[in-house]
């Protein structure tokens, strides 16, 4: 460690050769803390050693290794039965596929014709009221990841949406209260959404206080609410699947820890023709205020 005893006190500079240097003490094992020392006893001011170890950190410092993570409980299907149907409050939800790593299951017929127009209809009298408000400068946040419109419906607002709340509680297993309001997207010919994780990055800013509300995601269900005439699947790229998206079926994926590991990239592949109309709930770890 002492190589860089010779770096001359008088220009005390964080210079390429002292990251390199720190970079290679930190791959030998040193703590950033035994580093601080040495280089205080070579003669670096205190305040600029910090300064340079600090720069040093990297995102994947930052975050945990996925390994050392403890892995969240998550919503769960009971198929345990090995049915091909599951019955829920009377409603036959059947088993189209399922893989166990990544975590994802689609399912057919888990809501009815009715139930998707109705909420289409709820959702686009609010759509076209945001689109108005979106108007206003710094009045909603463009991303251009993702090209569709969308709104968020209150958990428990209406009837239709406590039936359906409650259906997905049971079939995933999972209290209503950890879940979040049913957020439903538009995407018109040409919209899509760029490959992305629903967990929250631990390391960006602000997210402490959006953790505050319920813990991390664990889980994401997109139900389709119509049938695009083309494009506008559902694409895992890890795993290279694709959800066709047909009225009233669904995507299920869940992820025990916000990694990549997870295998949970996923998107909205461009609608080609036709709109395309999903309601998502994502589950959180708790209680979701
Ligand atoms: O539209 C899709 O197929 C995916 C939607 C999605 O990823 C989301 O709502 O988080
Ligand atoms: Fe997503």
């Amino acid at each position: 460690m002492s190589a860089h005893q010779n770096q001359s006190i008088q220009q005390q500079a964080i210079s390429p050769e002292l990251r390199v240097w720190i970079q290679e003490q930190l791959a030998q094992g040193f703590t950033r803390a035994q580093l601080l020392d040495a280089m205080k006893s070579s003669g670096w001011q205190e305040d600029l050693a910090a300064r340079a170890l600090d720069e040093s950190r990297t995102d994947s410092d930052a975050q945990t290794p996925a390994e050392l993570q403890i892995a969240s409980k998550v919503p769960e299907l009971d198929l345990s039965g090995g049915q091909p149907t599951l019955w829920i409050d009377g409603h036959e939800v059947k088993v189209l596929m399922s893989i166990t790593q990544p975590r994802v299951v689609v399912l057919g017929g888990l809501l009815s014709d009715a139930e998707c127009d109705a909420m289409v209809a709820a959702a686009s009298a609010r759509l076209a009221r945001s689109e108005t408000v979106a108007t206003t400068p710094g009045g909603s946040e463009i991303n251009p990841a993702r090209t569709s419109d969308g709104m968020f419906f209150e958990r428990g607002e209406s009837e239709l949406i406590r039936t359906i709340e409650s259906r997905l509680a049971k079939l995933l297993n999972w209290p209503i209260d950890h879940g979040e309001g049913l957020q439903v997207l538009r995407y018109r010919p040409g919209a899509e959404y760029l490959p992305h994780y629903d967990y929250f990055d631990p390391t960006m800013d602000g997210a402490a206080a959006i953790l505050k509300r319920g813990g991390q995601r664990v889980g994401t269900l997109v139900m389709y609410l119509n049938t695009p005439q083309a494009g506008g699947a559902t694409i895992f790229p890890d795993i290279k699947l694709d959800v066709s998206p047909v009225k009233g079926n669904a995507v299920f994926f869940s992820y025990d820890r916000p990694h990549p590991q997870t295998q949970s990239l996923h998107g909205g592949a461009p609608v080609r023709e036709g709109e395309k109309w999903v309601a998502t709930k994502w589950l959180r770890a708790g209680v979701f205020v």
